[in-house]
């Protein structure tokens, strides 16, 4: 015998199931492997017979409406493959066998109970009845096949329920059952077994895999198969994390590991047999058969990756013993799990402090109650002398536990895991690695376990491809520009930086739209109009923080005044902000030693290199003279695109008015052009570069030279404030005129120096380095000790929607390096 394959319940589950099963056998007949076959009960029978059996016990007469229920189903499936004629005998046969299992009902009817005994019996008909029905249809199709009832070839004891197999009775019976079959395909129920007196009992979990790894290794075989309605063993459970992919090949030890941590693929304790032979394990899709799935083995081919697999256990409670008296005395641990052991509490996972004066483990969390009180009366003593201070509970867990030989071979890797949780704000509860190496597990709180499964998937197995996840507050202007150049570089960044931006949240100042699956860029204005809800930041935020979203990013491209209390929220919830709006770090100095404050602490950023100069790198440049310990002596720049645009269209003659609604049309202006044309925005971007350089000054410390008048700077709205700006053009006219008769140009011109903000309008002449300036152009000039006799110069266009929204996109992709 070559092979031994087996089908699970949902192979064997329905019409196209076993067409699938049919056609997988058919191939492996024509490829002329010497193989049998098991098989589970189709999926449900297991329990609708459990069921049916309980309601016996209660005298109910509905019992038999499962059975009948039971039989219609194999009925369906026999009136699918098998033609009228031949369909009577197959019928008489399933009938034959329903009537048996009526009389077991009857039975456990009359005796109004149903013990381990009569229940094993029971449910032996599921694979009975599932295995019948196939071997017919498979000699229907021409196959050589027997039916092969594995009570008469696998013997065990008497525990009903979940015997133990006698290997030394079974063995010999399996070889020369299998012997005698010659070429035949053996079709056997899975599941089941009998004792010496020739009574039927049953394998436990995972049973009928266990029929399919005896029978393989007392065969010898080359391979055993277990065909499942999955893609193999997955590197993490694929409806928690979207990204997860088959594993190709596993060791045995690594199978063992993924599994006692949740993976529910295969039952390894069920597969002993054929481990210890050494057989290798395939695990397929029925649904998929061409796949090639997943093979465990003792050796397994070598992979690219540091670690194998991530499981995770959903709930869990941690106790915790400890106290001064435990130090250096033997013995705590040893009773601790002796009682433990007594009690048949599984522990899942064990962490002691080396300086020995705790003890923390991690069991089911209903078994948390009961564990308490034991090991309250256990250790009375050693609590009543204080040298144990208390047993503590901790609910609400998981553990987290990534699997690999590769570990072994990798310094760094516990690190790895450590800081992706870091920087994403998940704390670590407790933690523990195997001394083989082979698992670091890490338990944290429930609420994080979503999120600490993607971010720890996506650190080992796609470094190669990081995830932001960003919520875009602000369509207009700068945000649907954004949005354009994202869409555009989509390929660009995910091939030559590694970087995936999912947009998962946008809002304007009607609507919001929060889809967790990503937001399509291209699409996403038009998805915001027709799906949106009405916007109310403060629930959009508490969505945001509710979703826990791993390597998150906050684009704030508003003017609103507002929207930054919610900032420091957000870095607490370790989520980075990046931001054109000027309005926080130009607010009360305290708040924005707050806000930095916190993003330090939390370890996330907060980025805004187009408050000054737009997309112009004035920002960066600056930290990085300070960084590297450079002095400010003196920071001078025309820091307004709007009204440098100005200053360079208006010529006496033309309409100001005109020029100004020109630089509001081209996008330099401020929604609103009054910041602009007061002097606003630019004590705002020279107040932000007075803090960055250090200095602690206010707004109120700002002296402001007016550039318009009164009657414009007080207009009650940007209509009327347009009217206003239309009446005064002279005065406009003059300023120009004036400084044209001198030779000059004019230039709105912000100054720090000696901790004093200057703003004014100056008229600078032909020498003078701003003199040379066009469309929406910025300049600034940093006199530092080492650019201290020619300043270092910044100039560019400093406004316009391109320009900006790079800007904020630059700032964005660079917090995906850190991702
Ligand atoms: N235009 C430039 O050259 C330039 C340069 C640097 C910085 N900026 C800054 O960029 C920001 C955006 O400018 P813009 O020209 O795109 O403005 P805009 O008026 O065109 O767009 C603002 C968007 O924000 C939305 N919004 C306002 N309040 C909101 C709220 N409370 N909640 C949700 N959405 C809200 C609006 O609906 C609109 O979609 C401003 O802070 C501006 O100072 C602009
Ligand atoms: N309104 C601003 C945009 C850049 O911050 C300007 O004109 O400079
Ligand atoms: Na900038």
């Amino acid at each position: 015998m070559e092979k031994i394959l087996k089908f699970g319940g949902t192979s064997c589950g329905s019409i196209q199931s076993i067409e699938q099963v049919v056609s997988i056998i058919e191939k492996n007949v024509k490829s002329q492997s010497q193989f049998s076959v098991v098989f589970s009960a189709m999926s449900g029978v297991t329990n609708q017979l459990l069921e049916a059996g309980s309601l016996a016990s209660k005298g109910k007469k509905n019992a038999l409406e499962l059975v009948e229920q039971i039989e219609n189903r194999h009925f369906e499936v026999i009136k699918h493959f098998i033609p009228i004629k031949g369909q009577s005998q197959v019928i008489a046969n399933i009938r034959n066998l329903v009537n048996e299992l009526k009389d077991v009902l009857k039975g456990i009817t009359l005796l109004k109970e149903i013990s381990p005994k009569s229940s094993d019996l029971l449910v032996s008909f599921g694979e009975r009845l599932s295995t019948t029905l196939i071997f017919y249809i498979l000699r229907e199709k021409n196959l050589d096949v027997e039916f092969v009832d594995a009570r008469e070839i696998i013997k065990t004891n008497d525990e009903f329920g979940k015997s133990e197999v006698d290997f030394t009775l079974s063995n010999p019976l399996i070889q020369s059952y299998f012997t005698n079959l010659g070429n035949k395909i053996g079709l056997v129920t899975g599941f089941i077994g009998s004792n010496t007196k020739g009574e039927t009992t049953t394998l436990g979990r995972g049973g009928s895999d266990y029929t399919a790894s005896i029978i393989g290794a007392a065969l010898g075989v080359k391979e055993v198969e277990i065909w499942t309605d999955v893609d193999g063993i997955m590197t993490a459970d694929p409806r928690k994390v979207s990204t997860a992919f088959t594993i190709p090949s596993i060791s045995y030890a690594e199978a063992m590991e993924l599994t006692h941590f949740g993976a529910k693929v295969i039952y390894p304790p069920s597969l002993q047999p054929a481990f210890q032979k050494e057989i290798p394990i395939r695990v397929l899709n029925t649904f998929n058969a061409d796949f090639k799935g997943t093979i465990v083995t003792k050796k397994p081919a070598s992979s690219k990756y540091i670690i194998t697999g991530i499981s995770s256990i959903d709930q869990l409670a941690l106790v915790n013993l400890q106290g001064s008296g435990m130090v250096g005395v033997a013995g705590v641990s040893a009773k601790l799990f002796s009682v433990l052991s007594k009690e048949k509490v599984s522990v899942i996972l064990i962490s002691q402090a080396s300086s020995e004066h705790s003890i923390c483990f991690a069991i089911e969390p209903q078994m948390a109650d009961k564990v308490k009180s034991i090991l309250t009366s256990a250790f009375e003593k050693e609590i009543q002398d204080g040298d144990i201070e208390g047993i503590e509970v901790q609910r609400d867990l998981s553990v987290i536990a990534i699997v690999g030989e590769g570990m072994k071979k990798h310094t760094g890797v516990s690190g790895k895991l450590f800081s992706v949780l870091g920087k994403n704000g998940i704390n670590i509860v407790a933690t523990a690695q195997g001394s083989s190496e082979l698992n670091i597990s890490v338990v944290i709180a429930q609420k994080d376990l979503s999120k600490a499964l993607n971010v720890i998937h996506e650190t080992f197995f796609f470094s190669q491809l990081r995830s932001l996840h960003l919520y875009l507050v602000g369509a207009g202007l700068i945000g649907k520009t954004l949005l354009k150049q994202l869409a555009g570089q989509e390929k660009f960044l995910a091939n030559y930086r590694g970087l995936k931006v999912k947009l998962v949240g946008i809002a304007n100042s009607r609507k919001q739209l929060i889809d967790e699956a990503g937001i399509p860029i291209n699409e996403a204005i038009e998805l915001l109009n027709e799906k949106g809800n009405p916007n109310q930041i403060d629930t959009f935020i508490e969505k945001i923080k509710e979703l826990n979203l791993p390597n998150a990013v906050f684009a704030d491209c508003t003017a609103d005044k507002e929207i930054y209390h919610h900032y420091l929220g957000l870095f607490k919830s370790n989520i980075s902000v990046v931001t054109p709006n000027k309005v926080a770090n130009s607010g009360p100095y305290k708040q924005y030693a707050e806000l930095h404050q916190t993003a330090l602490q939390k370890g996330v950023k907060f980025l805004y290199e187009t408050n000054v100069g737009a997309g112009l790198p004035v920002i960066n440049t600056l930290q990085g003279l300070i960084a590297s310990g450079d002095r400010f002596e003196k920071i001078e720049g025309v820091l307004s695109g709007t009204l440098s645009f100005i200053f360079n269209q208006f010529v006496p003659g033309k309409s100001f008015m005109e020029v100004v609604k020109q630089a509001k049309e081209k996008g330099y202006t401020e929604p609103d052009p009054r910041e602009d044309l007061s002097g606003m925005d630019v004590a705002r971007k020279i107040l932000i570069l007075s803090r960055e350089i250090g200095l602690k000054l206010e707004f109120s410390d700002i002296t402001i030279e007016k550039i318009i008048p009164a009657n414009c700077e007080n207009a009650n709205s940007v209509d009327s404030f347009f009217e206003e700006l239309d009446k005064s053009n002279a005065y406009f006219e003059n300023l120009v005129n004036e400084a044209h008769q001198n030779g000059k140009k004019l230039r709105y011109i912000a100054a720090l120096e000696n901790n004093k903000i200057t703003i004014g309008l100056r008229q600078v002449d032909s020498s003078h380095p701003f003199y040379q300036m066009d469309g929406a152009d910025n300049v600034i000039a940093f006199t530092t000790k080492r650019y201290h006799d020619r300043p270092l110069v910044i100039k560019g266009p400093g406004a316009g929607a391109e320009v900006t929204a790079s800007g904020v996109f630059a700032d964005i992709v660079s917090l995906g390096n850190l991702a």
